[in-house]
């Protein structure tokens, strides 16, 4: 079985010129959700080669980028620089000064309120990965203002990694990031300790996992079975620099990012 290696190069204040420890050269798309913007905005953003604003994700940026500056008193000259190439959504939470805004410096504005069955992350995503110019390279998608808040958009923002488990998609804010590692592969974590951990959890949500082994954790499993209601690792902690995990199904990662 293929082995997927997972790196947290998007947390550096610049991205490696070639990938660290054997893993892929990835490029990053970012989707920005509709909850507060997380301090990591500037950084995740200058990494992106493409930025999304999921419905009202595009007042939070409005709104809320320029405070991330506080020395800049030219808040327009903020809006101005930090233009997303899309917003996409059902558009029933975007206010209509920023819609006229972003579209005059070109932002491409989507409108999609006739499909009421799929979320606006989940819109972004399709977006994202029907691009032709992406398609067959390492895209990872960064998503911002997934977690904390509403628990039905959270358990639709999880349920988005599983829908697109073929994809890389990072959920994360500034406490902790998390993502799917599918079955199809068996998986190498990356982390540096001086960016994240070492608390970190381990979890499957789809359906129980009869079957899991990791190494580089404090209580690592050893085929063992995991379900909930059963047995899930939490505040579990990484011991070093690699975690590995082989699990007979998908399952849910998590690690805490440091505060700097
Ligand atoms: N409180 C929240 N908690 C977690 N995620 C949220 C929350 N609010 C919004 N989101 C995320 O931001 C996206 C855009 O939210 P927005 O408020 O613009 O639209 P919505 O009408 O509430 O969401 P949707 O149309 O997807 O049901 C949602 O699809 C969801 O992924
Ligand atoms: C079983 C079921 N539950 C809820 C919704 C409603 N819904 C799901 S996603 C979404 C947002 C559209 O942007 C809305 C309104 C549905 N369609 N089907």
């Amino acid at each position: 079985m293929d082995v997927m290696i997972h790196s947290s190069d998007f947390l550096l204040p610049s991205l490696p010129s070639s990938p660290a420890d054997n893993g892929p050269a990835l490029k990053y798309a970012l989707i920005i959700l509709n909850q507060r913007l997380p301090r990591l905005t500037p950084l995740l953003w200058q990494h992106a080669q493409l930025r999304v604003c999921a419905d009202g994700g595009a007042n939070r940026l409005f709104d809320e980028l320029p405070q991330l500056f506080p020395h800049e008193d030219d808040v327009l000259a903020v809006r101005n620089k930090y233009k997303p190439d899309v917003i996409k959504g059902d558009m029933d939470s975007v206010r209509e000064d920023v819609v006229d805004f972003y579209k005059n410096l070109g932002t491409k504005i989507l409108d999609e309120s006739h499909d009421q069955d799929t979320t606006d992350l989940h819109k972004c995503v399709v977006y994202i990965r029907d691009l032709p110019h992406l398609q067959n390279s390492n895209l990872c998608i960064l998503v911002i203002g997934a977690l904390g808040g509403r628990f039905d958009h959270e358990l639709g923002n999880i349920n988005v990694l599983y829908r697109f488990s073929a994809m890389r998609i990072i959920l994360l804010n500034d406490d902790c990031l998390i993502q799917l590692l599918p079955s199809t592969h068996c998986h190498e974590i990356h982390i540096k300790p001086s960016i994240m951990g070492p608390h970190c959890g381990l979890a499957p949500m789809g359906m129980p996992s009869r079957n899991t082994t990791t190494t580089g954790l404090q209580w690592d499993l050893s085929n063992t079975e995991m379900k909930f209601g059963g047995l899930i690792s939490t505040s579990n902690i990484a011991k070093g620099e690699i975690v590995t995990v082989h699990s007979d199904t998908d399952l849910i990662w998590t690690i805490s990012i440091k505060k700097t």
